[in-house]
């Protein structure tokens, strides 16, 4: 079995999230839980806390206790509450909630994965390749089905075309394949219907319930459809196609509104329908790599927390630069703009784990009550703070790149940015005065997210004449790549080998590619897997995003009110050079633009 979450150890680190969730979760006598083991994945156990016992086990054993299995997500509903030091053990059999008596030879649970909008450019490119390569990782749980749903007319065998055309993910270079390829696609079923019709996802059920093994249906939609349609689609689902005796997940694909008002608007009527532990509101870069390491990053080594302050940090920036313009998606992204596309979610997701304070744990909710406290202390952003460009048209080497308002579906005099740079501050102690800021931009030079971490100098450095005057100019820089070619490098001063006294800057450099063999899954990857899991760790809690949009509305609606004209720069340059104003006004240097980056 290829090395993937369902093992046995109690040292990986999924159960052990996993299991903080059990023990917030064991108070009332009898627990069901799902337990997964080798070869008997999804088993429901009925489970005992036992208060009088001083420990807590994270492996469950079997009833005879000849297997030791992993627990890896609740299925009840019972409040929170934070217990320790209680030893859990398997107890016969429970009637309570459709579990039927305790069977280790039976697997009684299935999934299946109904991904909503399947005919459509992110279904395709993303979403059946993640699921593809959590097959072929042997991920998914035993009994896994995956629908696809949309209005197109398609057959079984269309839609296996369809996402076999797609799977040039990363896994089709390994070892059998093509064999597993037939084996996925073969899991793979489609229903045609409407997204606001009770009846068609009524006849989803129908075929749904065809398709389930055991007793335990459990059933996770993925909204990978245009938000205009997201309450009709989720309305009919939960109406007609919530699972009777598992549990039912919808996954919702951003934008969450364009303000805070659609926003909580949204919330609101998602609420109707589903409970917000249903709702997975995805940002697939928290999914990333190098985000997920962040905290690994900050909380598992000495050398960084320290240093983690206003007291070292001079200035922390957020850079996302694309080398293409929004070919293909300028409809979408007329109405929503570069702020609300990358800065508002992805850039301030980053920005939250990055500044947050040390979590109580890695349990979801202290991860995203801390994260959630760190955007409260947060200043709204000025429209004084905000640069905003739009690509305009440029040749290069008798190729003729095309303007953003070249695009047939943008309006000619759209104003909207493709482009963005903003100062962000955090008004609490550690934070005080340090400039966070962040810069977005399709079309420019090249494809990059990172972070930039600048400290402060050295205080009274024996070296300083080496520096010139600017002793901020050649100081300590983290800086932490996020894509491509993963990396976390430390820029450091260091004496040039000689006999003279020449100091230069070089790196400290952890480069993904050479120090680790294995590959970098997709983001898609680990955050469908958390959905069927129910890990809620990398996904948006409602409270995070009026968060969120409370610090971007106010200058949105000041930039779109005051219909500011965006700066224009040449596609495949490297900005508007206002941002470097901005920049200046806070003494900041942009990282990316130094020469030994
Ligand atoms: N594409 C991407 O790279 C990214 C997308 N997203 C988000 O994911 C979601 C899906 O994106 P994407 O796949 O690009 O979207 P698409 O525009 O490709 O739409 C997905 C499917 O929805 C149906 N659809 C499209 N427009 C309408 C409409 N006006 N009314 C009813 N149905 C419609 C179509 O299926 P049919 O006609 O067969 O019903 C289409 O195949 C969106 O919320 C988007 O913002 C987020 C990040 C990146
Ligand atoms: O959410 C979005 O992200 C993509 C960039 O994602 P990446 O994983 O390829 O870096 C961006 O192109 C798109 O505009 C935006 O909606």
């Amino acid at each position: 079995m290829a090395s993937c979450c369902f093992s046995s150890s109690a040292t990986n680190s999924r159960s052990i999230y996993s299991s903080a969730s059990i023990l917030q979760r064991i108070q009332q006598q009898h627990v069901i839980v799902s337990v997964a083991s080798p070869g008997l994945q999804y088993n429901k156990f009925s489970l005992r806390s036992n208060s009088n016992s001083p420990s807590f086990p994270l492996a469950a054993a079997s009833q005879d206790g000849a297997i030791s299995t992993t627990v890896t997500s609740i299925e009840n509903d019972i409040p929170l509450k934070k217990v320790r030091d209680t030893k859990i053990s398997v107890a016969p059999p429970e009637e309570s909630k459709g579990i039927t008596p305790f069977d280790l030879n039976k697997d009684k649970s299935s999934v299946t994965i109904t991904v909503v909008g399947a005919s459509g450019d992110l279904a395709k490119k993303k979403i059946f390749p993640a699921l593809f390569a959590l097959y072929y990782e042997d991920c998914l749980p035993e009994h896994f089905t995956i629908f696809g749903y949309a209005r197109s007319k398609m057959t079984d065998a269309e839609l296996r075309e369809m996402v076999s055309k797609t799977l040039t993910c990363r896994i089709d270079k390994r070892a059998n394949c093509g064999e597993k390829m037939e084996q996925f696609l073969k899991r793979c079923f489609y229903h045609s219907g409407q997204y606001d019709s009770e009846a068609n996802f009524a006849e989803l059920d129908k075929k749904l319930k065809e398709h389930e093994a055991g007793t335990i249906a459990n059933r996770l939609f993925y909204l990978s459809i245009p938000p205009n349609i997201f309450i009709n689609a989720v309305k009919s689902a939960s109406t007609s196609a919530s699972s009777a005796n598992g549990w039912t997940r919808v996954i919702v694909e951003k934008p969450f509104g364009r303000d805070s008002e659609s926003s909580a608007a949204l919330t609101t009527a998602l609420k109707q329908y589903l409970e917000e532990d249903q709702i997975f509101r995805i940002d697939h870069y928290l999914g990333k790599e190098l985000v997920e390491n962040l905290s690994v990053l900050r909380f598992s080594n000495l050398i960084f927390e320290p240093l983690w302050s206003r007291q070292f940090i001079r200035n922390v920036q957020l850079i996302f630069s694309e080398d293409f313009g929004t070919e293909g998606r300028g409809g979408y992204f007329d109405n929503y703009g570069i702020v609300r596309d990358i800065m508002q979610n992805h850039l301030l997701q980053i920005l939250a784990l990055f500044a947050m304070e040390t979590p109580v744990s890695l349990d979801a909710e202290d991860i995203r009550n801390e994260k959630v406290k760190v955007l409260r202390s947060m200043r709204p952003i000025q429209l004084d703070d905000v640069v905003i460009g739009q690509y305009k048209s440029h040749t290069r080497g008798g190729v003729n790149y095309p303007a953003y308002t070249d695009d047939k579906t943008v309006p000619h005099n759209s104003l909207t940015p493709t482009f963005a740079a903003a100062a962000l501050f955090i008004d609490n102690a550690r934070w005080d005065g340090v400039p966070f800021l962040m810069k977005a931009g399709k079309a420019l030079h090249d494809r990059r997210t990172e972070i930039r971490v600048q400290f402060r100098h050295v205080p009274g450095n024996l070296y300083k004449r080496n520096f010139g005057t600017d002793l901020d100019h050649e100081t300590n820089e983290l800086v932490i790549r996020v894509q491509p070619d993963e990396a976390i490098y430390l820029k450091i001063n260091n004496k040039v080998p000689g006999l003279g006294m020449r100091l230069d800057r070089s790196n400290l450099n952890l480069l993904y590619s050479t120090r680790y063999s294995g590959e970098i899954p997709d983001a898609y990857e680990r955050l469908l897997l958390d959905a069927v899991e129910g890990e809620r760790r990398l996904f948006i809690r409602s409270d995070e995003l009026d968060a969120a949009w409370s610090l971007f509305t106010p200058v949105l609606k000041d930039l779109e009110d005051k219909k500011t004209v965006p700066e224009y720069y040449p596609y495949g340059s490297r900005g508007p050079v206002g941002a470097h104003y901005l920049a200046a006004k806070y003494k900041v240097r942009w990282g990316d633009f130094a020469g030994d980056q």
